[in-house]
């Protein structure tokens, strides 16, 4: 038997070791390869880790490579201290295995020996790891003799944000602000949905609570798709936070409404509710099949077009979305991979192609039209600069602004009139309820 079909024989027959394996894997596609955590455990996922393995085992590699990803600080700070001369170079996937094995160690409730001896056996399965299957063991014996220590540090909040970013959230948010948001971050946030309608009766049928926006926040966490209503398309998956811009549009039957990034669909399944018509716009024709699968689900009608939003052209629009690609750093509780696999050069590309987004759409608003604009980003340069610096440049647009009469807590109005949201808002003793995406979104009308 060739030594690779060995290895996968002798990981198949161990119990536990091939969520291990897996898990390991997928923390190195994130961390080295920039895979987005998520689409690691899509069933189109390049390269699949999750092949063959039992749903629960999938479920277990999804709990380990989220814990891991969402403590990385801490757990890369614990890693650093024990090994003594670093990580060996040319190590292959030493580092991931270490990485899952402390996770598992710390924060989840493996029996440490479990969790020792699979990562051990993970080690020598793989041929660049061989021969530090001792190193493994002894490292992650002597984390767990120092364990209380590291859970110390961990509770101190200290190493959970890359300093970068903690640096930046600091500076927008206040000292005190930023260590809440780096806080929530550490939270399994809930799930929340939107409903078409009748939301006080699905979140009795859900197991919910009504939010003050109207969002239902579910306590389960059972599979989305085996929950009532689910197939039935009378409510789809949307944060709290996401839901409120495309209602700031407040769009009307028959109007014409562009969603200019509209995949997966989210928000142009609300603007559709409004019986408006609705042109949904995306760069990625994948990501577009997702919407229309969502959009039949739901038995609502948009027209979809796949195009680059930067360069699309049409007849101008009553109303216009833009909900643009960002660096999602306001979502990094759902996504605990944000933080570590965005780099600060990230924000400014992706401004500037913001930027280019606003600039089109303002060519295709009608006169008296409008235009709401919004990313799911804690950084000003996404969002309140964003659109001070489109302020400057169209004088023809003006900011309608956001008020508490339509529906948004006051806390979720900032001083000029935008909606902007952070994790720490909707504290709750139960981490089950607390919490919201942070979102940026403004909104602007055309001159008449
Ligand atoms: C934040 S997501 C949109 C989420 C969506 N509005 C929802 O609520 O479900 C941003 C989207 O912008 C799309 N995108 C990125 N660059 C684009 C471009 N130049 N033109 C059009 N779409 C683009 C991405 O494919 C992605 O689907």
């Amino acid at each position: 038997m060739p030594a690779e079909a060995a290895r996968e024989a002798e990981a198949a027959r161990t119990p536990g070791l091939p969520a291990r394996l897996a898990a390991a894997s997928i923390i190195g596609d994130v961390i080295q390869g920039g895979h987005r955590l998520d689409e690691c455990f899509s069933p189109q996922a390049v390269p699949n880790r999750l092949a063959g393995l039992e749903p629960r085992d999938v479920a277990l590699t999804r709990s380990i490579a989220t814990v891991s990803l969402r403590r990385l600080g801490v757990i890369r700070h614990a890693l650093g201290e024990l090994l003594e001369k670093g990580l060996p170079r040319q190590a292959g996937r030493l580092e991931y295995t270490l990485i899952a094995a402390a996770a598992q160690l710390l924060f989840l409730e493996a029996a440490d020996h479990a969790a020792i001896d699979l990562a051990v056996r993970a080690t020598k399965l793989e041929p660049k790891t061989g021969a530090y299957s001792g190193v493994v063991n002894g490292v992650l014996r002597n984390l767990v003799r120092r364990r209380d220590e590291f859970l110390a540090l961990a509770a101190s909040g200290e190493h959970d944000a890359p300093p970068w970013l903690a640096q930046r959230w600091r500076k927008a948010y206040g000292e005190a602000g930023a260590q809440a948001i780096i806080a929530m971050h550490m939270q399994e946030p809930p799930l929340d949905v939107s409903v078409k309608s009748d939301p006080q009766g699905w979140a009795e049928r859900l197991d919910g609570v009504v939010l003050p926006t109207g969002s239902v926040r579910l306590k389960t966490r059972t599979p989305i798709t085996e929950l009532d209503g689910y197939s039935d398309g009378e409510w789809w998956v949307q944060d709290a936070a996401a839901a409120l811009p495309a209602r700031l549009l407040a769009t009307k039957p028959d109007e014409r409404v562009l969603d200019m990034c509209a995949a997966p669909g989210g928000k142009t399944a609300q603007l559709a509710l409004t019986r408006a018509h609705v042109v949904a716009l995306d760069r990625s024709a994948e990501r577009l099949k997702l919407l229309t699968a969502n959009l039949s689900r739901l038995d609502l009608h948009a027209d979809v077009a796949v195009a680059d939003a930067t360069g699309y052209q049409a007849q101008p629009f009553d109303a216009i979305l833009i909900d643009a690609p960002c660096s999602a750093t306001g979502t990094s509780r759902r996504h605990p991979d944000v933080p570590w696999t965005k780099k600060p050069g990230d924000i400014e590309t992706l401004a500037a192609l913001q930027a280019k987004m606003l600039a089109r759409a303002a060519l295709l608003t009608k006169a008296g039209g409008r235009l709401v604009y919004c990313t799911c980003s804690l950084e000003p340069e996404e969002g309140e600069q964003q659109i001070a610096a489109f302020l400057r440049r169209n004088p023809d647009f003006r900011r309608e602004p956001v008020t508490t009469a339509e529906g948004i807590p006051a806390e979720f109005i900032n001083r000029d009139g935008d909606l902007r949201t952070v994790p720490s808002f909707w504290p709750n003793d139960d981490a089950r309820l607390a919490g919201i995406d942070g979102f940026f979104a403004a909104r602007l009308v055309r001159q008449a």
